[in-house]
């Protein structure tokens, strides 16, 4: 698999099949080179700040408007609506969302999505929904697997597919989560004073180039489609991937995650988790996201006279949080990897009693953090509600969660501010 590198760039590539596929200084000729059809792709409105304009042109064997009328198919636990359940103020977290073993259920990539939570209204492209999905089949002949291109993700590999474009497949059994944002693209976050390096590099996002294949599929080939958050599915006589050149800059991508340029605290203080993030789906409202994309990666923990794990804290911001391998430093144990915790708009939270009791008295060497550990969160300004699956019929939900903060107690010493000796 081959891909190009960098983000957002303006790229061009052709399957090496048909050499000058891609019309040469115009879009549109009267008949496209191997008589293909030309079809523009919009990501953005047309009359976008050319900084945020997104469109690609495909040059493909049919156009996407070859296909029979969508049908509504089983919505399986899809959904968009907000208010199945009423609202929880609770700290939330989830025991690993178990995948069927492939003898009791079939699950591919659309049956095994189970949305989580989320907010927001999607006609009007403003909101966001976290699914989870599992699943131990792959989808043959339907799609969503990638329209233009041969976009392979592995374990740390956080992929982004554009909505509008026909995606992935799965193969075997595969847990991982999906944060869907409506309406927006996600960035990188300007670096300021941090420079011109650093945090996720712009290079280090792939983007795949162009591959079709030329096949009939004598019972149709199923596109499932979610529209306004619902499922629909349509037959076609032809592969949908058969996209054999494509320019533009509306693309998938993917981006590993152990590629991320930490920067921490290197004096004293636990900085804000901001400095991890990967990528920002921005809101109308200056500095205030639809959702970032934050990792806690392996790194050196250093700070001085600092109680270094995350402090304690309610945000107006939602955080939904996910493990996708190793110990998370805030939860030695009960957040584990497939699992994942919801601290909703201004939900209290922090490091569980133990972990305060021995960060408190802990001696302050250079040490490192979470080495094997990939964390994540979701965080977004809207407040996060979670689906009737998530609460009830996943059977995931830790009912026990509270629990892990019980045994705090108060150390206060009224009569000696500071009887360890510290400075
Ligand atoms: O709640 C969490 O564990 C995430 C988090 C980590 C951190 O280092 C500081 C704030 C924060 O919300
Ligand atoms: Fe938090």
């Amino acid at each position: 698999m081959q891909y190009i590198s960098g983000f957002g760039n303006e790229c061009a590539s052709e399957d090496p099949r048909c050499p000058s596929a891609l019309p040469e200084g115009q879009n549109n000729p009267q008949v496209c080179p191997y008589n293909l059809y030309a079809e523009q792709l919009s990501g953005s409105a047309f009359t976008c700040p050319r900084s945020t304009n997104k469109r690609s042109w495909l040059y493909r064997i049919l156009p996407s408007v070859s296909h029979k009328p969508f049908e509504s198919i089983d919505q399986g636990h899809v959904t968009h609506n907000w208010d199945e359940v009423d609202p929880d103020p609770n700290q939330l977290r989830w025991k690993p969302f178990e995948i069927p073993k492939v003898s009791q259920k079939k699950m591919d990539f659309v049956s095994g999505l189970h949305t989580l939570c989320g907010a927001g209204d999607i006609r009007s492209n403003n909101g966001l929904a976290i699914h989870i999905f599992l699943c131990n089949t792959s989808m043959e002949d339907s799609s969503s697997e990638r329209e233009t291109s041969h976009l392979h993700g592995v374990r740390q590999d956080a992929c982004a597919a554009q909505g509008d474009l026909r995606h992935s497949d799965v193969f075997e059994e595969t847990r991982g989560y999906i944060l869907e944002v409506y309406g927006v693209h996600f960035e990188l976050p300007d670096l300021g004073p941090i420079g011109a390096n650093g945090l996720a590099n712009p290079r280090d996002f792939l983007i795949p180039v162009a591959w079709y294949e030329d096949r009939q599929v004598p019972g149709g080939y199923t596109v499932i489609n979610k529209y306004q958050g619902k499922l629909f599915a349509a037959k076609q006589n032809v592969s949908p991937f058969n996209v054999v050149a494509w320019h533009g800059n509306y693309t998938p991508y993917k981006y590993n995650l152990e590629n991320f340029m930490v920067i921490n605290a290197v004096a004293f203080d636990h900085a804000d988790p901001s400095i991890f993030t990967v990528l920002t789906a921005k809101s109308l409202r200056p500095g205030v996201a639809i959702a970032d994309f934050v990792i806690f990666p392996p790194r050196w923990g250093v700070a001085d006279k600092t109680f270094r794990p995350p402090y304690y804290h309610r945000n107006c911001m939602s955080e939904f949080m996910g493990l996708i391998e190793g110990h998370y430093e805030a939860k030695q144990s009960g957040f584990l990897p497939g699992g994942g915790s919801l601290h909703s708009a201004m939900t209290p939270h922090g490091p569980d009693a133990d972990c305060f009791e021995k960060a408190s008295k802990a001696k302050l060497a250079p040490e490192r953090t979470a080495d094997g550990t990939m964390a994540f969160m979701f965080e977004s300004s809207l407040s996060m509600a979670v689906t009737k699956w998530g609460l009830k019929t996943s059977n995931c939900l830790d009912e026990n969660y509270y629990k892990c903060w019980m045994p705090l107690k108060s150390h206060f010493t009224s009569n000696s501010r500071n009887p360890a000796g510290l400075n």
